[in-house]
């Protein structure tokens, strides 16, 4: 169907009388109508010119009704036809279907009818386009490395294959480790800047005093030490897509620079009072609730609804349980691969366990899973016994519990550690909960990733070497 313009009509009827019945009808219900005045003057339309629906008429002398369906229905199956026939004809109503019509009327007409079902056969058309357009689009979609065919994800490889060759700016929001890097990826190689760079840069992993020349850029003898003048993020981006990590992490001054960029395309280099357009498609994401940081003043409001033009969200692997035995014979072929080891599976109490578990840590802590698990085969299965044994004891319904995953036995006597220790101990227990992931683990404990970090490696300076 055009955009813009009304459905076109083709009126098939070789009486003059009923023929001018129906255009004068339909010009009224504000469509664009042509006529022919026999069947085979309706085959040379229908593949002359593009139509929306065809009305045809049974009883016509040089080709009939149900004759020039089936050639059009060849021709165009898309193409609705919807025929006339006599009140009595039920014979000739079940011909035309069978011909491939989309449905029949009865003579004499009713207008409602008919108007009920031209609508329906019009939407049933654009519906078929649109479908056709996604089913397209989707098989041009390249996601490798996206595992995944739970109802979840599909829907989520849906809306990528609408985003994706926009030029909108994505906020891609979810849990840590869901995937929202990949996402990101696969938004930039699906896109047309898909020949162009993508730069990813953590929000979270740069200090603040370095953020602004990380992103912009700076000029020779902007400050001490500047002996070069150096590109920025941004600038290296030119042409393709940045990928800000994390954007929670930005301090509200490097909010209030990301949207100057957003709202003019222009960055400044620091030292610098000239600004320079780039081309660059923003993709953010973040594992915050961006909009209870607005409420307490730690994001701002504009900055989002710039970012959140379209937001994909990644949902948690806890929600997508389907997905796990996908995701676990992806890795496991991908871990036994990387460590040279055979595997030829695992036991169904060890998918089952694998199953069952909540994965607070999402993807990744499945992967961390996998690839410690293969790292301990002792035969080519894969069995429970290779499994950490808080996910050993799993129980779907409690999973942040720190309790729930460990005997008392297993727990060291609180009363025998000093209070530091327990912190560690805390601080072991969180991140082996959270996978690894630094982020979710200093959320969850009520600290920033930087004192997570200095904690850590004192610990590490501490461990006897
Ligand atoms: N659907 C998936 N298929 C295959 N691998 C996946 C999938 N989702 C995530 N992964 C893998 O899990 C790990 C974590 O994914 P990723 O880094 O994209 O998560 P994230 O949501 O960006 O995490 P964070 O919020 O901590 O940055 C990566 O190694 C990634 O390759």
């Amino acid at each position: 169907m055009k955009k813009d313009l009304p459905p076109h009509i083709l009126i098939v009827d070789d009486d003059p009388a009923h023929r001018l019945m129906l255009t004068t009808l339909l010009g009224d219900w504000g469509y664009r109508v042509d006529e022919a005045d026999g069947g085979l003057a309706a085959v040379h339309r229908v593949q002359e010119q593009p139509l929306d629906a065809v009305i045809m008429d049974v009883r016509m002398p040089d080709l009939d009704g149900i004759e020039a369906t089936r050639r059009i229905h060849q021709y165009n199956p898309a193409l609705p036809v919807i025929v006339l026939t006599a009140f009595s004809s039920v014979p000739s109503a079940v011909e035309a279907l069978k011909a491939g019509a989309y449905d029949y009327l009865t003579k004499p007409l009713d207008f409602d009818a008919l108007r009920l079902t031209l609508n329906r056969a019009l939407e049933y058309t654009q519906l078929r386009a649109e479908n056709q357009e996604l089913r397209e689009q989707l098989a041009r979609l390249r996601l490798p490395e996206i595992i995944g065919k739970s109802p979840a994800m599909e829907r989520l490889v849906e809306l990528l294959a609408l985003v994706a060759p926009s030029e909108a700016t994505v906020l891609i929001t979810g849990e840590s480790g869901t995937g929202k890097s990949l996402v990101a990826r696969a938004i930039h190689a699906n896109s047309r800047r898909s020949q162009g760079p993508l730069v990813e840069v953590n929000c979270a992993a740069i200090p603040e005093n370095l953020m602004e020349t990380e992103l912009f850029g700076h000029d020779k003898g902007a400050f001490t030490g500047a002996d070069k003048a150096r590109r920025g993020r941004f600038a290296q981006a030119d042409g393709g897509t940045i990928f800000l990590d994390e954007v929670g992490e930005l301090s509200l001054p490097m909010q209030a620079k990301l949207l100057r960029v957003l709202q003019d395309g222009q960055i400044q280099r620091v030292g610098s009072d000239q600004p320079h357009v780039v081309d660059v498609r923003i993709l953010a994401a973040t594992n915050r609730d961006l909009q209870g940081m607005i409420q307490y003043g730690a994001f701002r409001e504009d900055l989002y609804y710039r970012l959140n033009v379209v937001t994909v969200e990644v949902p948690p692997l806890r929600q997508r349980k389907d997905d796990i035995p996908l995701l676990v014979d992806h890795f496991l072929k991908t871990f036994a691969a990387k460590n040279k080891r055979t595997v030829r599976g695992i036991t169904p109490r060890a998918m089952d366990l694998l199953v069952k578990y909540d994965w607070p840590g999402n993807v990744r802590e499945l992967e961390n899973v996998m690839e410690r698990a293969v790292i301990l085969l002792r035969s080519d299965y894969l069995t429970e016994a290779e499994l950490p044994l808080h996910l050993q004891r799993a129980t779907p319904s409690d999973p942040s519990s720190l309790e729930s995953k460990a005997t008392p036995e297993e727990l060291e006597p609180v009363s025998s550690m000093t209070l530091a220790e327990m912190e560690k101990h805390l601080i072991e227990r969180v991140l082996e909960e959270t996978g690894g992931n630094k982020s979710e683990a200093a959320r969850r404990l009520g600290i920033t990733r930087r004192t997570l970090r200095l904690k850590l490696k004192k610990y590490a300076d501490d461990a006897p070497s």
